[in-house]
């Protein structure tokens, strides 16, 4: 018997879930990495996994998005043979009715993100259409659906080698890992695919990340098989690389590693690697054709009791009156709460400025004696000033960096690493590059009190804000001198780590 999918059953439930992930963290994801904090003994990965557990149970009581990233939706369809799908639309077209219901939902408006014409106009598509729709045909008459928003950070850290049969995929984790720094925001997850060609091993490893976190069961009971083996492998030598949380150094840098593979030419053994952020995000749900699906919620009290208040060792800085000392005076590791206006730019404004500078023209707003502040932020909804609004990589903006200083930019507010070239630019200009904790967006946001545009309204949530912040937390990354958090804190916490056998949370 056929069963009729209606499309607008698929709508709701996808634009149902799409909200839900939104805010509403996995509780796989949240009880590891409960139990990581209760672990890590780095406290300054234990400070930034608070910010991160904090958040979260703010954004599953506040109904708002976990990160300012709201990401790139995809979907995972396995379609049974038996189901047909009614009207004339095609299923992408379905499933993008839901996730540009989702994301224009007035309650709860997310990020729009996604760019058409990538390679050249970058438009901005405003409803985060089109998703990233795969279908599988698979026998009986139901439709399972995997829905997923993956942050860009994070994506942008995916690795791939068509390695030789007896290359070993350890040592290439081994090798990756570091390269891929902190943009990604661990402590996450990782997906690998294994085998198939190219482009099978990619899929594999997105679909792998759909899976739940299971490490610590896996651990009590012992792997089963050789992939076991490996995923318990990996999870305790990529530990022991002390990365941590943000990068920061630290016992936790994943919390499961998941494995998918397929058989390969006997020429070939394709690997690929994709993280999870800290903003992990993913639900399932199945139709039947009898209506939508509607997913229930998880209950607050499973949150871990952690509540991040700032520290009150912190130095108390007045952005309104920063000077060059000052800013020579803080130390790397340094926690500041930066009080007054800052300025806002990432990846789009920094282009436009670059090319504006190019043909000698006056920017909108002098950055002199400025500190700027890499986001893209959510819209507000109700009374809010401003919707979630966590870092962005500042790695990509290395490139722009010794423009800006020479600007007269006092100090820059990211996530993630500085490259040599960027902390070699700040040391000489005597700046410094301040961190914030990716992934604790909506916490972020409550230490932002005004907000306007200066800039660049056309790019939308790439605008130049200008932002009044009260108490906003940050760590000094790179200092003036040029010492970097992210090159030295992983270094000591690899070598404790392997003198004093410390072990991540499983
Ligand atoms: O786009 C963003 O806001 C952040 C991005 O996901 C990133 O991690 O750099």
């Amino acid at each position: 018997m056929t069963v009729t999918i209606r499309p607008a059953d698929l709508i709701e439930s996808v634009a149902d879930a799409l909200q839900f992930i939104s805010y509403y963290h996995p509780m796989d994801y949240i009880r590891a990495l409960g139990v990581a904090y209760e672990a890590e003994q780095s406290p300054a990965a234990k400070d930034a996994i608070a910010q991160i557990l904090t958040n979260s149970r703010m954004c599953a009581e506040g109904h708002r998005p976990i990160c300012q990233d709201t990401g790139i939706v995809t979907v995972f369809v396995k379609w049974g043979q038996d189901c047909r799908l009614d009207g004339s639309q095609s299923l992408q077209e379905v499933v993008d009715e839901g996730v540009r219901r989702a994301y224009l939902h007035p309650e709860n408006k997310l990020r729009a993100s996604i760019l058409a014409d990538p390679a050249f106009t970058r438009r901005n598509t405003k409803d985060n259409t089109p998703s990233v729709l795969h279908v599988e045909m698979v026998p009986g008459a139901t439709v399972s659906v995997d829905v997923a928003a993956k942050g860009g950070g994070s994506e942008n850290k995916s690795k791939f080698k068509m390695m030789n049969p007896s290359d070993s995929i350890v040592d290439w984790v081994l090798e990756m890992i570091p390269q891929m720094g902190a943009g990604w925001c661990p402590p996450g997850m990782l997906g690998i695919g294994i085998g198939g060609t190219a482009e099978k091993a990619m899929l594999l490893a997105k679909q792998s990340l759909m899976g739940s976190i299971d490490m610590a069961q896996l651990k009590a009971r012992g792997p089963q098989d050789d992939i076991e083996a490996l995923r318990i492998e990996l999870y305790d030598k990529v530990n022991a690389l002390g990365i941590g949380a943000q990068g920061l150094g630290g016992l936790s840098t994943i919390l499961d590693v998941k494995i998918l593979d397929w058989p390969t030419h006997a020429a070939s053994k394709p690997v690929a690697m994709i993280p999870n952020c800290a903003a992990t995000r993913h639900a399932h749900f199945t139709l039947d054709g009898s209506g939508p699906v509607y997913l229930e919620a998880p209950k607050l009290a499973d949150w871990p009791d952690v509540n991040w208040t700032p520290d009150k060792a912190a130095i108390r800085v007045d952005l309104d009156t920063l000077s060059p000392q000052v800013v020579q005076s803080w130390k790397h590791g340094d926690r500041l709460l930066l009080n007054g206006k800052m300025l806002t730019g990432r990846d789009a404004a920094h282009k436009r400025i670059a090319d504006m500078l190019a043909k000698g023209e006056e920017l909108p707003v002098s950055f002199k004696g400025r500190v700027i502040y890499y986001v893209g932020p959510v819209d507000p909804v109700g009374a809010e000033v401003v919707g979630p609004a966590g870092p962005t990589t500042a790695t990509r903006m290395d490139k722009f960096t010794r423009m800006m200083l020479d600007q007269g930019l006092l100090a820059m507010v990211g996530k993630a690493e500085r490259g040599p070239a960027a902390t070699q630019a700040i040391a000489e200009a005597k700046s410094a590059y301040l961190m914030a904790v990716g992934g604790a967006a909506y916490l972020v946001a409550r230490a932002i009190k005004g907000s306007r545009v200066v800039g660049f309204e056309d790019l939308g949530m790439e605008a130049i804000y200008e932002f009044e912040v009260a108490d906003f937390p940050v760590t000094v990354a790179v200092d003036s001198e040029g010492q970097n958090v992210h090159t030295l804190a992983p270094l000591v916490w690899r070598e404790k780590i392997a003198k004093e056998g410390l072990l991540a949370g499983v």
